[in-house]
């Protein structure tokens, strides 16, 4: 059977497929299905227009369930859900599949879509339980898995460092989708979300859209590489003429977010690539901030970030890395992981309990 693991989010839909190293041989009707789909999906990098196989992520030889195989690693726009179901038949997968777990949102959203349309039942997984099961699986299996920013705002010296996360607990967890969830995480089933913002990876792309103009978060994140958000945010030196030193406020910190743009004669000048990198600034800090106090609360020194909002974004890693360590007078760290994304989908493949 092939082994799928699904989290059907706000804005992404997440795909994880198991594929076993020796796969079963033989002529029956449904060892080609299988064949086909694994060809189908492990030949090609993308699927349609909007499905991308995030091919960098793959993980090779490694165990489910006693069966050693490959993870790959799929995305789309939940968006696109209709035509991943449409495709999903032809390739013959309702055959094959009866059961397939997903967790998310969309879950439970699109339950009655996959019974009517695939005629698969979804096993519904939990967000939380998901993303963290994949999450200490993933780091299990990859050595280089997790990382931290040495010197983030010093470009010539700013690099990314292998982090030890063996002894993980406690730490927080800020999982950065469309919104943002926060987890204290004390051992693989004590945990709480502790707090969430809605100001999230969606309202960055939401944003960045009605102000640029920009279709996709790819043109958002270049726009945002190329610009200045001190053309269109208030610092600290623009009111005080430099550091507000009695209150450790230095002069090239954020005063007020896009506080420049009452100016008529500013917004006039001002550039796109400006508002994009502003809009990413705002929501980065402001999410590194709650993060920063949800650790204080919390007595944790370790914040681990995921989240798609962090894909091609080492911008908004950078400005975490800084906020955490610059704000807690070096005694907090942020952490990060390469499958930024895909713990809930892995989560749920590991929790699928068999078909048919
Ligand atoms: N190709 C992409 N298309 C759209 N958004 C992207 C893309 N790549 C990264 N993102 C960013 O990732 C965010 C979605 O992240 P993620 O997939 O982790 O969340 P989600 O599961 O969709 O949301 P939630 O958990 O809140 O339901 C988007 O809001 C956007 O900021
Ligand atoms: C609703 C979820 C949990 C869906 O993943 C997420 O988008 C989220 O945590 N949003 C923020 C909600 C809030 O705490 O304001």
């Amino acid at each position: 059977m092939p082994w799928f693991g699904m989290d059907i989010g706000g804005t992404l839909c997440k795909l994880v497929y198991f594929e076993p190293r020796d796969i079963a041989q033989g002529e029956s009707e449904e060892i080609e299905i299988l064949k086909n789909i694994r060809k189908y999906l492990t030949k090609n990098s993308s699927y349609g227009k909007t499905g991308h196989r995030d091919t960098h992520l793959q993980m090779d030889n490694v165990v489910l369930r006693g069966v050693v195989g490959s993870i790959h690693f799929i995305r789309f726009p939940t968006s696109q859900m209709k035509r991943f179901l449409t495709l999903a038949n032809q390739k013959g997968m309702a055959k094959l599949v009866t059961t397939v777990c997903a967790t998310g949102g969309g879950a439970y959203k699109f339950e009655d879509d996959f019974n009517k349309h695939v005629n698969m039942n979804l096993e519904k997984c939990d967000e939380f339980e998901s993303l963290l099961k994949g999450l200490l699986y993933i780091d299990k299996n990859n050595l280089t898995e997790c990382y931290y920013w040495t010197n983030p705002t010093d470009e010539t010296k700013c690099a990314k460092v292998n982090y030890d996360f063996s002894k993980p607990y406690p730490f927080l967890l800020v999982n950065i989708g469309s919104g943002v969830s926060i987890l204290a995480v004390h051992s693989p089933t004590d945990y709480k979300r502790v707090s969430g913002t809605s100001l999230g990876g969606g309202t960055f792309l939401g944003l960045c859209c009605l102000l640029t103009g920009c279709n996709t978060f790819e043109e958002a994140i270049g726009l945002a590489a190329e610009g200045d958000h001190t053309n269109v945010d208030k610092l600290v030196r623009d009111i005080y003429g430099g550091d507000y030193a009695k209150f450790g406020l230095p002069g090239d910190l954020v005063a007020s977010s896009f506080g420049q743009m009452n100016s008529r004669d500013r917004r006039s000048k001002v550039k796109r690539q400006d508002l994009a990198r502003a809009t990413l600034v705002t929501i980065t800090n402001n999410i590194g901030s709650i993060a920063r106090m949800c650790a204080i609360q919390q007595n944790v020194d370790r914040v681990v970030f995921v989240g798609n909002f962090l894909r091609v974004n080492p911008i908004a890693m950078k400005l975490l890395a800084y906020a955490m360590e610059y704000w807690s007078n070096g005694s907090m760290k942020a952490l990060f992981l390469e499958h930024e994304g895909y713990f809930g989908a892995v989560g749920c493949l590991l929790q699928f309990h068999g078909d048919r």
